[in-house]
This record gives structure tokens, sequence and C-alpha cells, in this order.
């Protein structure tokens, strides 16, 4: 359904992309993970048909972007990392206004729409400017689906929007999944990749890897230890020298330690015993998909 090959894209001196290959199947709810500045946005406004890329390319629907531009625009509903929508028309009238640029009519689509319009109806009336967060992200999404789109194209939809809001948004999310639409969503949250059927891992302008959640965990396939001592960041140049580290990571208040060959815990906490910490403590955990991210190549 969507197909990206060797994608590259430049801004000047600044890498944005770097052949980056992706398959997205019809009806996946495909998540891109990545940090700011990994190439998100990029990557979106390409398939997008908002920018050209340098070199590659991309199809969508099985039509390449850059020469079915126009076809695409119609197959496509795109939500942009920023507000986009009209802040001095009302709710209704921003609605109004994305049907009719399509030639549709919210009556025409409210089937699709109507589980997230019946949360935005009450402030119907009100201008978009004046809406919280989290009402604003529901609204773009209401206009990016108004003209009943195959294809979902959502940059950062959750950025900044507060913890309930973002699940309400993945559970409208699932339930546009039942429509057969497919969603390529892009997000800073690593909890949120759990909420995908596969996800990209991104980082500077590369895709690191690919998979389901739980496939791309279960590929993890290092002993890792959450290491815990009172001063944070010495202890963590001192376990970057540990002769059985892989790699070591601040995470939160603790480090992550992921090691070469299975060791006893008990050997990392003499370890930095003898360097004189205190407070120490060391726990085998299971890997997170954040540990996927924070320690691939
Ligand atoms: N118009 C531009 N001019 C110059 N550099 C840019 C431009 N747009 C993006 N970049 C740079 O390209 C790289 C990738 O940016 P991109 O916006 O695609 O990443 P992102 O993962 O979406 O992150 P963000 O959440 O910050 O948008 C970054 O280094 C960014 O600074």
């Amino acid at each position: 359904m969507i197909t990206a090959q060797n994608l590259s894209k430049a801004y000047g001196k600044t890498t944005a992309l770097q052949e980056v290959s992706l398959t997205i199947q019809a009806g996946e709810l495909f998540g891109l993970i990545g940090p700011d500045g990994a190439g998100k946005t990029t990557l979106l406004r390409i398939l997008g048909t908002l920018l050209l890329p340098d070199a590659g390319t991309a199809f969508l629907d099985g039509k390449p972007v850059v020469e079915s531009y126009r076809a695409i625009r119609r197959a496509i509903g795109y939500m942009p990392g920023t507000f986009s929508l009209y802040q001095d028309l009302t709710v209704e009238e921003n609605l109004h206004f994305f049907a009719t640029i399509f030639g549709t009519s919210i009556a025409e689509n409210y089937e699709l729409i109507r589980d997230i319009y019946v949360q935005l109806e009450p402030f119907k009336n009100r201008r978009a400017g004046q809406l919280s967060g989290g009402m604003k992200q529901k609204l773009a999404l209401c206009c990016a689906l108004i003209h009943r789109p195959r294809i979902l194209l959502l940059d950062e939809p959750t950025t900044g929007v507060d913890p309930v809001s973002r699940e309400e948004f993945w559970a409208m999310l699932q339930r546009l999944k039942s429509h057969g639409i497919t969603m390529l969503v892009s997000t800073p949250y690593m909890d949120e990749a759990s909420l995908c059927d596969r996800v990209a891992l991104m980082r500077d302008g590369q895709v690191l890897s690919t998979g389901s959640p739980q496939s791309l965990i279960e590929a993890f396939d290092r002993p890792l230890l959450a290491v815990q001592a009172d001063d944070t960041y010495r202890m963590l140049t001192d376990l970057r020298q540990f002769e059985s580290t892989y790699s070591a990571f601040a995470f939160g208040h603790a480090v992550h330690l992921s090691l070469k060959a299975p060791v006893w815990p008990e050997l990392v906490q003499s370890y930095l015993l003898n360097l004189k910490h205190t407070g120490v403590s060391v726990t085998p955990i299971a890997p997170s998909i954040e540990d996927v991210f924070i320690h691939a190549e």
C-alpha cells in the first residue's frame, strides 16, 4: 500500500533522510518512532506529495508520489505536525471547508467521523483557535478524514497533548482500522510503539529496524541490567569501562546496561563498590522498545 525505496533528502548540508526503504501493508497501523530530527516529518512530507525527494522513489496505492501527486492527494488524508486549521473558523466551519475542497459534505461521511465528532459537537460553534490541544487534534483528524481517504499520514499527532487525550487519540486510530484505512503515524513517544501493528525505529535519517513491537523486543538478545547508584553520571562513565559492557545508557535515575555475555549481577555490583560507589543496586530486567531503540546501532 505504501512503499518507499531508498528515499534520500538533504536540506543544504543537513541530511534528513538516507536511503530509507519501507513497506506498509494495506490496513496496517504503522508507527514511525524516533526523536526530534530523526527525519519523520521529511519522510511523511515526501509520501504526502508535499516535498520532492533528492533520490529514491515511493508509491502509494501503487502510484508513484512524484508523477501521480494529484491522484495521491485525493487518496490520502494528511495531518501535519503543527496545527494547520483555520483558527478563526469554528469547528463546524473548518470541517465544512475541508469537505467542500474535496467536493464532499459532512453528511456524506458522517459515519466515518461520528465517533470523533460527537466529542467535538458540544464545541461546534467554538473557534478552532480556542480549543484545547486534545480537541484541536481531534478536529484535525476529522478534517483529514472528511473525504474518506484510504491512507492517513499523521505527523506527531500526540505531541504536546495531555496523556488522557493521547490515549483517546490512539483509541480512535484503532477504531479507524476497522474501516480499512492504512495509517502511518509518527511519534517521538516510545510507549506509543506498542499501539502500532508494526513500527520503524528511526534515527539520524535512517531506519534502524522495522517489525512488530513484540518481534523487535524478542530480537533484543543481549542480557540487560538496570543499575542504580547515588552518583548516576559517574556510574555511567564507570560502567562504560566495565569489560563485559556492550552499551550503557542513562534511563531516568538508572543506567540500563546491555552485556556482551551474561554476568552475575553481583559481579557488576562489586565492580561498582570497588570504585567506591554508594547506594548500588543491580537488577536483571526485560527489555522495552525504548531499550531496543537506545541500544540499536
Ligand atoms: N526546511 C529545513 N531546512 C533545513 N533543515 C531542515 C529543514 N527541515 C528539517 N531539517 C532538518 O532535517 C533533519 C530531519 O528533520 P525532520 O523534521 O524530518 O525530523 P523529525 O523526525 O520529524 O523531527 P521533528 O519532530 O523535529 O520535526 C533535522 O536535522 C532537521 O533539523
